[in-house]
């Protein structure tokens, strides 16, 4: 286990990548899910786009063709479909070893316990070491007891066999280590995301605030409570909007939370704006970027990208998301699940008792020194060349 030279509570356990590039890059092949644009799949997107930096050249496969490919970025990564016909359809393994040795992969890296557990079949049946990275906790990733147990034994079995685990968050490597994994196996890759060339100048707002939060909306994101506590500071008289952008994972869940916002009245105060590929202009259009989280996060990008755009950050205390924001500096924290809190921390921000500027300048010098999509795919260049011995 190694260390690099960053502040104590953003410790990374990774040597970085050598920086002198070498001729030929090393084919990695990321193994994904897919079917969404969503965390992951922005990270995924982002090594594609970072990594060739450091040597390495990712190609993707998706094993629930979806949503990813047309929303990524990276295009230039090649791209191929293996659909699993459920999450056990371990066919698909001998497919990712045939395409592991066509096209001369050196490392097959995996995103999900499913995907694990195809790149665990394909390193055996080819030799090629495999990485897992860690974006959340799986006992406790979504709101489907049975699925987070399913896939928390899947994921223990693949694991097994994984060269190196790498955790987007202290709080998940942390995670893992309870989970029995040794720190030998353990390399801590803190999210990132792009810094922007210019952030423009930006006022404090005055009269009517825009509040704005961005997500595939799923029951653990926490949607309902910044709702009730909009209602709570509206009724105290604040002035304030929602900007709601990304879409929602499952209509039930949608008209769940159409039938909250019927019931508090807030139907006029809400902006709806579905999914986009340019979500920096979306954060340019929000005062204050609310993540309102239940549970289940590793180091949430949206946090990450609103920091890089300046707008300043309300989020809840769950997992790694104070390994990014120090209360009342580079943003403010708050209860999860608990609407009072939640708005009281938002009130503060909207009297002045919390200063807007100051967290904006804080949180975009932050973001710059140790949250760049720069340094994270370093930091997996890194785990790349620890495990092929550059
Ligand atoms: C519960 C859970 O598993 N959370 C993890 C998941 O992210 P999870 O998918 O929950 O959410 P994140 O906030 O990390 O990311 C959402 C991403 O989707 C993008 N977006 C959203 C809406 C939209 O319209 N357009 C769009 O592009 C956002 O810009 C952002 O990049 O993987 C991340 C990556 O490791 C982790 O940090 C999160 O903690
Ligand atoms: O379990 P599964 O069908 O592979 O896939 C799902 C992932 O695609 C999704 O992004 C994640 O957030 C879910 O909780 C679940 O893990």
């Amino acid at each position: 286990m190694s260390q690099a030279a960053i502040p104590t509570e953003v410790t990374q356990l990774v040597t970085p990548a050598k920086t002198d590039v070498p001729v030929k890059l090393a084919k990695v092949v990321h193994v994904i899910n897919g079917e969404h644009y969503s965390g992951a799949e922005r990270v995924q997107d982002l090594l594609g786009k970072c990594l060739p930096q450091f040597g390495y050249e990712a190609s993707f496969v998706c094993v629930k063709p979806g949503k990813f490919a047309e929303a990524r970025a990276a295009d230039q990564c090649p791209i191929f479909d293996l659909p699993m016909r459920h999450r056990f359809d371990l066919w698909q393994a001998k497919n990712l070893a045939d395409r592991v040795k066509e096209e001369q992969f050196s490392v097959i890296h995996a995103h999900t316990p499913r995907t694990a557990m195809l790149a665990m079949g394909a390193s055996y049946l080819t030799g090629v070491p495999f990485v897992y990275h860690v974006h959340s906790p799986t006992s406790r990733d979504s709101t489907r007891p049975w699925q987070n147990w399913v896939n928390q034994k899947i994921e223990q079995t693949a694991i097994a066999k994984a060269s190196q685990l790498v955790c987007v968050s202290n709080s998940l490597a942390g995670h893992m280590r309870s989970l029995g994994v040794g720190d030998n196996r353990l390399s801590i890759v803190h999210n990132g995301v792009p810094q922007w060339t210019e952030v423009p100048e930006r006022e404090l707002p005055s009269g009517t605030w825009t509040l704005g939060t961005v997500a595939l909306f799923r029951p653990r994101k926490g949607l309902e409570v910044l709702l009730d506590a909009m209602a709570d500071l509206q009724e105290r008289g604040h002035l304030i909007r929602l900007r709601a952008v990304g879409p929602f994972e499952t209509p039930e869940y949608e008209a769940t939370i159409l039938e909250r916002v019927r019931q508090l009245k807030l139907e006029d105060a809400i902006d709806w704006v579905g999914f986009t590929r340019d979500v920096n202009a979306q954060f340019s259009q929000m005062d204050l970027f609310v993540l309102p989280s239940l549970f289940g996060e590793g180091l949430p990008m949206v946090v990450l990208e609103s920091m890089a755009a300046g707008t300043p950050v309300v989020a809840t205390d769950v997992e790694g998301v104070t390994e990014a924001i120090t209360d009342g500096q580079s943003g403010i924290i708050a209860k999860p699940n608990d609407a009072q809190h939640l708005a009281q921390r938002i009130e503060a921000v909207l009297t002045g008792r919390e200063d807007w500027r100051q967290i904006r300048t804080t949180a975009l010098a932050r973001h710059a020194e140790y949250f760049s999509d720069v340094a994270m795919a370093r930091g997996v260049a890194g785990v790349y060349d620890q495990i092929l011995d550059k």
